[in-house]
Formats: structure tokens, C-alpha cells, sequence
């Protein structure tokens, strides 16, 4: 039975990563009583002076904003974003179509990423059963005795030990090499060929460049760009590219001659020189796609956020993600009554199947951006999308405000919109079985004269041709 406190002594969580999920996942436990250890390989970014290489704002929408709200932290973060109430859609000739996302109080929010992490830190820090340790590198851990050697600048090496590990250290995860070598552990990475670099649109006389609440969207098939606005009135603009297109730009008068072609309106806003300058600051980054099952071993160990799903960016879902790993793993612990041995595995059962929904989802719509999106087809898909759940808004949700705007579970999220998907096909095909019958009815009944049909059917054919072209 052991000593009454022995069960009183609080349970240790180590959670390794202090970025993102691993501060947000700090404030989880910690809310529950646990003594939480943070240990983060990075100096302590509140105090360090640029985080640089990484995506400077993210997408925050409804899944992140619940679990924000779970640790009291919605209003502080909302408070510090920019909404985006709607897309805007820039074609090449510079034409800007705004696609509101739905309803009124349906938008997301363009947030730093630096100043979420340092505001979600200091939350964690608030607790007195919370500790954070920087400079901290794990190194390696056992699986068996849940012991972790950590590295420090110095070289010098520390030994923790824990009663539950958290791996929230992102999509290059050392926690999960562990796994790697157990069997039964199933893991796939997946590079794409696109890589992203980030430069930076100016305010002009002290206000943004381009209108602020909206989320810019230069949807040119092979080549994509999207700018997010921040508390500065500046716009992060986020390129998306072939790595052998990145390659072969190598001057500064290619840099000019390629968003002539492809982003002609953004020349002047992010400005030329500065165009030529920041081109080459930093490589281009690569975008990997991780999806791995289980997600624990045994009580012991779970891994959360990009350490267990690393997702391409194409649907602003990996924070998001990773943060609904939080409640989600939370709900359980309440259901298990926070048995850790029932707990995970329940955890792997439910959050798995989401996850490697989301991870899918994300990589379908690279792969059809990449391949179909220009900015008609980016309209025209999105206003059917609108159309027809003003038509059957019940019946009919797109699949990206399931995703961004509910809670509804990634993979039922899918199921649905296949579903949808065979009604609206259905659909289709049998009113215009009907228009054909009934327009043979209507033709035999009185012929009319062919030639002046030839004309406007030809155009409209045109008109649809067009649509997918790049
Ligand atoms: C270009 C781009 C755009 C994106 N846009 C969006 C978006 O709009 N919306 C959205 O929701 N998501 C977006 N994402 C995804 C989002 O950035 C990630 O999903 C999120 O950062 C994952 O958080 P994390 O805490 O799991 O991992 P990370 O943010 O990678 O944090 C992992 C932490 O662990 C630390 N660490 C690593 N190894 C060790 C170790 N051995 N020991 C100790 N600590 C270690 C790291 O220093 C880091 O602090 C985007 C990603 C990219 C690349
Ligand atoms: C950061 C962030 C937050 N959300 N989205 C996002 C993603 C996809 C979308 O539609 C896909 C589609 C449009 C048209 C046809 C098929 C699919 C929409 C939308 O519906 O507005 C919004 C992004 C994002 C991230 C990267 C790129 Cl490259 C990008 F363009 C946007």
C-alpha cells in the first residue's frame, strides 16, 4: 500500500521542448497539480534577442483557441493577433477579390510566433509547480528505467528522472528516436519539393501596405504566396517554391524578373531593393510531413505536437494541431482518473486516426494548390464552397471551415466532406440528367435555328477552359 505520503507526493511530468505545444502542454499540467519540468535546448527566448529561420507568424483558429482557453490564455493571445475576417485573392493582373470565410464571427487570427511562445512560457511560470530549464538538449532517455541525460552548453550532462515524459520537441523529435527502435512502432517522413522562405512587406507612412484583416493569397499553381499581417503593420509574406526555382534565381535582377511575372504587385509594397537584399538572407526552408503510431510507450512516455505530427503548412493546421493534442490528452486524463497506464494508450487510440487526418489533409491540399489553384479556380472553388452552404447550410459545410472553424474530429471532418462530396456529384448528374431530358423534350417539340446556339456555348466552354489553365 506504501506510506499515506507516498501517495501524496505529486506525480513529475518532464516535458522536453519548451517551444509551442511544450509551453502550452507546461500550463495543462501544472493546472493539474503535477510537478512540471520544462527542458528546452534553447537559450531562454524572453531574454535572447531574435528567434530567426522559423515561420515569424502562424494562423491561430478555433482548435488552438479552445486549448488556449482551457489555461485561461484565449484573451491574451486574441487580444495580441490580427484577425483575418476573409481571404484575398490576388490575381496576376493585381485584381484583389476578398472570399469572406463564413459567417461573422468566423475568423482566424494572424499571431507571432515568438511572442506566443514567450507569452505561453511566462504562463507556465506562474505556476510554483513549474520549472524551466533552458539550455537544457536531451541527449537520450530509456524507455525502460524513464531516465533522461540532458546536455548542456558546457558540455556538462544532468540525469533526470520522471514519472510521465512528454516529447513535445518538434518535427526533428529526439524523444521520438526511442521509439524508432521499438517494434510495432510505425514512422513515415515525407520531404516535399516545395520550400518556403518569409520576407517582409512595410507599412507605407506608418499604416499596412495592403488592407489588414485579411489573410493575402497569391495562388499561382506551382508557385504560391501568402502574407499575414502583424501588431507592426507589417506583412509577413510567406513564398512557397520549388527548391530548383529558388535555384535558379541567383541575382538580384532574377529576383525582380520573377515576381514581375508571377507577383508583379508585390514589388512595390515589400519593395524592390529590400526584395533583392532579403531574397538572399536566409536559404530556403524545408517542409517535412511526419506521421508515426503509437504515440506512447507504455505509462511512460507520449509524444504531442510536431513530435508526433509534423504536417506541411497548406492548411495553417500544425499549431493548431498540436495544441488540440493538449485538450484532447486532457479529456482522457479526466475519463482515466489521470492512470497514466490507461491514459496513453487511450490517448494513441483516439488522437491517432485525427492526426494522420490532418497530416493528409494538409498534404492533399498542397497537392492540389500546387497543381489546379490559380486565383480563378481559387474563386471559383471557393464561392461554390459559399453557395452551396448558403443553400444547405446544414447539409453542406466546406471542408475548410469544418476544419478551421469547429472542433469536429479531423477524420470525421474527412468522412463528411467525402460524403458531401458523392451528394453534390449525385446531385449534379441528376439535374442535368434532367436538363438533358427535358431540353430533348423541348427540342423535338419545336427545333430552333442550330446556328445561333453555336456562338454562346462556345464561349461558355471557352469561359470554364480558362478557369483551369494556370
Ligand atoms: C512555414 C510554416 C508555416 C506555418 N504556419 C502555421 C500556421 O499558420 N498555423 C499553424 O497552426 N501552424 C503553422 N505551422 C506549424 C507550426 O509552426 C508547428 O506545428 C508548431 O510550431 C509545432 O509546435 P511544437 O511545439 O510541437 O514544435 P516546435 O515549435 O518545433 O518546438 C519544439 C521545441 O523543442 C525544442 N527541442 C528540439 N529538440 C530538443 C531536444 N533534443 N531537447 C530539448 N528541446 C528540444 C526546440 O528548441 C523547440 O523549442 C507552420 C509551420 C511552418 C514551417
Ligand atoms: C496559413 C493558412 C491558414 N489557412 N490557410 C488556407 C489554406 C488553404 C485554403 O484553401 C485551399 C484551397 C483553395 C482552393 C482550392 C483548393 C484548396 C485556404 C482558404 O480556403 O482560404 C486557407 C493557410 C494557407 C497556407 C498556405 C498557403 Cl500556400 C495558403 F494559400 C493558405
Amino acid at each position: 500500500e506504501g506510506s499515506p505520503e507516498r501517495h501524496s507526493k505529486k506525480k513529475v511530468v518532464a516535458v522536453v521542448g519548451g517551444g509551442l505545444v511544450g509551453a502550452l502542454n507546461a500550463c495543462f499540467f501544472a493546472k493539474r497539480g503535477f510537478d512540471v519540468e520544462v527542458f528546452e535546448t534553447r537559450e531562454d527566448i524572453r531574454q535572447a534577442k531574435i528567434v530567426k529561420g522559423r515561420s515569424i507568424n502562424l494562423a491561430l483558429s478555433h482548435r488552438g483557441r479552445q486549448a488556449l482557453k482551457h489555461v485561461g490564455m484565449e484573451e491574451k493571445i486574441v487580444s495580441q493577433g490580427i484577425p483575418m475576417h476573409a481571404r484575398m485573392i490576388h490575381s496576376l493582373s493585381g485584381k484583389q477579390s476578398p472570399i469572406p470565410y463564413g459567417k461573422k464571427g468566423q475568423y482566424i487570427l494572424s499571431v507571432d510566433r515568438a511572442n506566443l511562445n514567450k507569452e505561453l512560457l511566462t504562463e507556465a511560470e506562474t505556476y510554483p509547480n513549474t520549472k524551466l530549464n533552458f539550455d537544457h538538449k536531451l541527449q537520450d532517455w530509456s524507455a525502460e528505467t524513464g531516465l533522461m541525460t540532458f546536455v548542456r552548453p558546457d558540455g556538462s550532462t544532468e540525469e533526470v528522472e520522471a514519472d510521465l515524459i512528454v516529447g513535445c520537441d518538434g518535427a526533428f523529435s529526439a524523444i521520438r528516436k526511442q521509439f524508432l527502435r521499438r517494434s510495432c512502432f510505425n514512422y513515415s517522413q515525407t520531404y516535399i519539393p516545395h520550400g518556403y522562405m518569409e520576407l517582409t512587406m512595410p507599412p507605407i507612412n506608418g499604416e499596412f501596405a495592403m488592407k489588414a484583416n485579411y489573410l493575402h493569397i497569391w495562388p499561382r499553381n506551382t508557385f504560391m504566396m501568402i502574407a499575414l499581417p502583424n501588431m507592426d503593420k507589417t506583412f509577413t509574406c510567406t513564398l512557397f517554391m520549388p527548391f530548383e526555382e529558388f535555384e535558379k534565381i541567383t541575382t538580384g535582377d532574377e529576383v525582380i524578373e520573377f515576381f514581375q511575372k508571377y507577383f508583379p504587385d508585390t514589388i512595390q509594397l515589400i519593395g524592390a531593393d529590400a526584395l533583392r537584399r532579403d531574397y538572399f538572407r536566409l536559404p530556403a526552408q524545408a517542409m517535412v510531413s511526419v506521421k508515426c503510431s503509437p504515440y506512447h510507450i507504455g505509462g511512460k512516455c507520449v509524444l504531442m505536437g510536431d513530435a508526433a505530427h509534423a504536417v506541411v503548412p497548406f492548411y495553417g493546421q500544425g499549431m493548431n494541431a498540436g495544441f488540440e493534442d493538449c485538450i484532447v490528452f486532457d479529456e482522457i486524463m479526466d475519463q482515466f482518473n489521470e492512470d497514466f497506464n490507461a491514459v496513453l494508450p487511450e490517448y494513441t487510440r483516439v488522437r491517432v486516426p485525427d492526426d494522420h487526418a490532418i497530416a493528409d489533409l494538409a498534404m492533399y491540399n498542397y497537392i492540389e494548390m500546387r497543381a489546379h489553384v490559380n486565383s480563378k479556380w481559387f474563386l471559383f472553388r471557393k464561392h461554390v464552397d459559399n453557395f452551396l452552404h448558403f443553400l444547405m447550410p446544414r447539409a453542406i459545410i466546406p471542408l475548410y471551415t469544418m476544419v478551421t472553424f469547429t472542433r469536429t474530429r479531423y477524420h470525421e471532418a474527412v468522412e463528411r466532406w467525402h460524403w458531401q462530396n458523392k451528394v453534390i456529384n449525385r446531385g449534379l448528374l441528376f439535374s442535368a440528367a434532367g436538363a438533358v431530358l427535358g431540353g430533348s423534350y423541348v427540342l423535338i417539340k419545336n427545333p430552333p435555328d442550330i446556328n445561333k446556339l453555336i456562338v454562346p456555348a462556345e464561349k461558355m466552354w471557352n469561359r470554364l477552359v480558362a478557369l483551369r489553365t494556370p
